[in-house]
């Protein structure tokens, strides 16, 4: 170090404070970056690494961008996950004594973003603080740094947690600095978030206005934990933060992110985008704040019927009022984000255009204030109640900054004339000399009698008057100063010019400097206004989705859904509702389900394309919409109020992650029998198609029979084993349906339709007919077919997913004589089916409680260890990869 110039030393002593993040240093125009951030940074951002001499015996590597065009770099390197640390010069270099005096003002990470690309208007930007216990309990605290709000959690287990941080997609995590590294690792890998650490540390005073009504100590020591990160990362008072908000996860209906995923609420699962999503449907909101409120309540439909209701009478009314809906869109389109404007304000960041962004869009709150206080439902009163709009700010807005000022805040053209004197004297100071500048050149003219005499100015001479080559000879002697020649005229100074223009560009200066003053006492002043304009951030938000929810639900057709206390689930004329856009309502066929307290799960039948996912997909949805307060796809509805939504439906394998099909889908089958409560919808999609035909068919009646006796959940249960369909005879609250199909002239016509009953037929070959397989090959299978039919006790385990009804009736005498001994499929299989069940016996573990009778007395020692192993695993909590090595090692014991 010794032998490092000073400012080399100066660099490697900041940098050994933010050894994990770039850190830009300033020098005169440019930040540099040294040493191995200049490597990597050149690297990442694709400029030109060059060198200098830095005192030592290797020249530092070292690159660098503009002060000014740094921010897209900046955002190019938060979006790839890195930190960056601004380290600005403090002091004026002119005053300096030795090395200017330089400090980080502020880190950057992904999870503080305030401005820039990587904040998308509809999409909050989560910073997250966890916390785990010794007794099993996390503590989750959150903030969106931009918005101001903050959350506050306690979950009950790893499972709750990593719930919750599917679906607050936070971009950076904050955990203790002496966390497990498996565990950061897998934060790291699951969540794909930025982690940083922040050790346990006081609270402080000050915070008590964000959380002082937070008692709990694992609570506020979480939230300690984010605050303090955020005051040590971005270096001042963060007063726009929200008093938080706490919560608990069971005020909100319960779905994993699986289930999630399956039903495509905020994505698809194939394109990864809003486009095809429940969110891109019912997304008509206008504002930023209303986009990203709509998406918080998607994330969170509601369990408590009076806050659904009163959403619901909000929507209804609005949906009947046409024209006043009408007005508030067009109003709302005039409203900037207030949440975010706010943000900027309290954090000293927002310039002139922000401040008359925030007038225009408080202007048009009055009349929003009416429209919503006339519609007739007394919650509407309420919410233009908190309409404020904020008039004392607005008067001030109006009265101080002009209509359109520039970007930077510190060139002037910001302040209105007549708001403060000294600036009107400073201004009509510089005015008056410009007048007498202006004038001065009809005056010279006459005066010299060169016409094309002309008085200009340049930065780099100041004011001057011109004169052209032939007529020099007309310039008064001793008066015209020369100032500089170009080729064919001469540039002139006057002293009373001089003296004009001194003070021009002094009142110049000094109203600028004035200017600049008077904008920062402004935006202080505004800043007192930050609990108001949040307030009404809110109110806005809340307004834009219910007036979403009532185009939507105005324009395709959408009912108000009512709610049984019965667990009543009777829908008439159902759609799903996106199937319903992409497809037309012409074309979309409504189908009818009910269900109740003896008609619990329904299975369904029917070929492949049917439509049987779809029609499992909208009745969830259906359930969805209805707890965020939406109107329904329905001709009428009624539904019990859900506590839990599980979903196991499509392919959407996570293979990447290293689980196998099978895997994921015994996974998410154990969570929803695990956590499922007579109170949840269960949606199961060919469950156990995924291994050989009797295991597959023995977990799926096992899973069906054990959610059927011990769970009694809503379920919808999709199956190519017809076999399952003889259940009916025996589950008392179990209805078969199918999904309707016809042969017209040898091909297959899907109906769309769902009818009573079990299907009679697969149409497997059709369908592949369809998808344009060879027609040899085609044939080759309605040959294999045919004779497999023929030959039905040797090939039921193969025909089972393409049974024809010739093949039912053949097997009618088995399914007798399994009715009459209770269970149909299996026990009718007998014997054969006992030789199958030590192979299921594996499978069947991940559910302790449907695994057949004891069979360890016929186990070796061994298989007993591996059996336990098995047992103990947690697999909820561990990767997949994880998952995959353990019953690799524990194969491998056994063999
Ligand atoms: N009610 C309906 N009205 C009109 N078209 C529908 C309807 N339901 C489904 N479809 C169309 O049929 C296609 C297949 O539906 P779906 O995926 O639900 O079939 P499936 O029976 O689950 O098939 P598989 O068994 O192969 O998974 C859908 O993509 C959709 O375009």
């Amino acid at each position: 170090m010794p032998s490092y110039t000073p400012m080399i030393q100066q660099y490697l002593h900041i940098k050994a404070q933010y050894p994990d993040a770039f850190l830009f240093f300033r020098l005169g125009d440019f930040y540099e970056l040294f040493f191995d951030d200049a490597i990597k940074a050149a690297q990442e951002l694709e400029i030109t690494l060059t060198s200098r001499d830095g005192g030592g015996d290797e020249r530092v590597p070292m690159c660098g961008v503009p002060y000014h065009s740094a921010q897209g770099y900046i955002e190019q390197l938060i979006e790839k996950g890195y930190k960056v640390a601004i380290c600005e010069q403090v002091e004026d270099p002119k005053a300096a004594k030795g090395v200017v005096r330089r400090e980080v003002v502020q880190l950057i990470t992904p999870g503080t973003l305030m401005e820039g690309k990587g904040l998308s208007d509809k999409e909050n930007c989560y910073l997250a603080a966890l916390t785990p216990f010794a007794d099993g309990t996390y503590g989750l605290a959150y903030a969106d740094l931009s918005t101001g709000e903050v959350r506050l959690t306690l979950l009950s287990s790893w499972e709750e947690t990593a719930n919750e941080l599917h679906a607050i997609r936070a971009r950076e995590l904050v955990v203790s600095s002496d966390s497990d590294d498996g565990w950061v690792r897998e934060l790291k890998e699951r969540f794909a978030a930025t982690v940083s650490y922040e050790d346990e540390a006081a609270w402080r005073d000050e915070w008590d206005r964000v959380a002082g009504h937070v008692g709990q100590e694992k609570l506020r020591s979480t939230l300690a934990r984010l605050l303090h990160y955020l005051v040590r990362t971005q270096k001042r008072r963060l007063d726009h933060l929200q008093p938080a908000e706490l919560y608990q996860v069971d005020q909100y209906m319960k779905m994993d992110r699986h289930s999630k995923q399956h039903l495509e609420l905020v994505e698809t699962v194939r394109l990864k985008g809003r486009k095809g999503s429940l969110l891109w449907l019912l997304d008509e909101t206008v504002t930023a704040m209303g986009g990203r409120l709509l998406k918080q309540w998607l994330d969170r439909p509601l369990v408590n019927r009076e806050e659904i209701e009163r959403r619901l009478d909000f929507v209804e009314t609005l949906k009947a009022a046409y024209f006043e809906r009408q007005e508030l869109r067009s109003g709302l389109h005039s409203v900037y984000d207030i949440e975010r404007l706010a943000g900027r304000i309290s954090y000293g960041n927002a310039n002139a255009r922000d401040l008359v962004q925030l007038k225009k869009s408080l202007l048009e709150v009055p009349a929003l204030r009416r429209t919503v206080g006339a519609l007739p439902l007394s919650e509407a009163g309420r919410l233009a109640e908190r309409l404020d709009p904020c008039e004392e700010l607005v008067e001030l807005l109006e009265r101080s900054i002009q209509e359109q000022p520039p970007l930077s805040v510190k060139e002037g053209n910001i302040i209105k004339d007549g708001y403060d004197q000294r600036l009107d004297r400073c201004r009509d100071a510089s005015r008056n000399g410009k007048a007498w500048i202006a004038e001065l050149e009809a005056k010279e003219r006459e005066a010299t009698g060169i016409k094309s005499l002309k008085v200009g100015y340049n930065r780099v001479f100041g004011y001057y008057i011109e004169v052209t080559k032939p007529n020099l000879p007309l310039v008064p002697e001793g008066r015209y100063e020369r100032k500089q020649t170009l080729a064919n005229a001469e540039r002139f100074i006057t002293p009373e010019l001089k003296e004009k223009e001194a003070l021009i560009l002094e009142a110049e200066e000094k109203s600028i400097e004035l200017e600049y003053e008077l904008f920062v006492a402004i935006r202080e002043q505004t800043k007192q206004y930050i609990p108001r304009l949040q307030t009404l951030a809110k109110a806005i938000a809340e307004l834009d989705v219910l007036q979403s929810f009532a185009a939507v639900s105005d324009e395709r057709r959408y009912v108000r859904p009512q709610f049984s206390t019965e667990r009543v689930l009777a829908i008439q004329g159902g759609r799903h509702p996106v199937v319903e856009k992409v497809l037309g309502t012409q074309t979309y066929v409504p189908n009818d389900c009910y269900m109740d307290r003896e008609r619990e799960m329904l299975l369904i039948t029917g070929p492949n394309m049917a439509g049987k996912s779809t029609y499992m997909r909208q009745v969830a949805l259906t359930a969805i919409m209805a707890q965020i307060g939406c109107f329904v796809p329905a001709e009428r509805a009624v539904l019990p109020i859900f506590d839990q939504v599980f979903t196991r439906i499509g392919a959407a394998d996570d293979l990447a992650a290293g689980q196998s099909t099978f895997m994921v889908e015994m996974l998410e089958a154990r969570h929803a029998i695990a956590h499922a409560t007579q109170n949840s919808l269960i949606l199961f999609d060919e469950i156990g198609r995924g291994t050989s035909t009797y295991d597959g068919m023995a977990l799926a009646q096992a899973i069906i029979e054990y959610i059927h006796d011990r769970i009694g959940a809503k379920t919808l249960f999709s199956t190519h084993y017809h076999e399952l369909t003889a259940l009916e005879e025996t589950l008392p609250r179990l209805v078969n349906v199918h999904a309707r199909a016809v042969e017209e002239n040898g091909k297959v016509v899907f109906l769309h339709q769902i009818a009573a009953g079990a299907a009679d037929k697969s149409y497997g070959i059709h369908v592949a007919e369809l998808a344009g397989l060879p027609s040899s090959l085609i044939e080759r299978a309605r040959c294999l077919l045919a004779e497999w039919e023929q030959s039905t006790p040797k090939r039921e385990a193969a025909e089972s997913s393409a049974r024809s009804p010739q093949a039912d009736e053949e097997d009618a005498p088995a399914k007798t004589a399994g009715q009459a001994s209770g269970r149909p499929p299996s026990r009718a299989a007998g014997e054969r089916k006992a030789r199958e069940r030590e192979t299921v016996v594996e499978q069947l573990t991940m559910f302790p409680d449907l695994a057949p009778a004891p069979v360890g007395a016929s186990l070796s020692q061994k298989e007993k260890k591996v059996l336990a192993a098995l047992k103990d695993l947690h697999l909820l909590e561990m990767t997949p990869l994880e998952a995959l090595n353990k019953l690799y090692e524990l194969q491998k014991l056994l063999k």
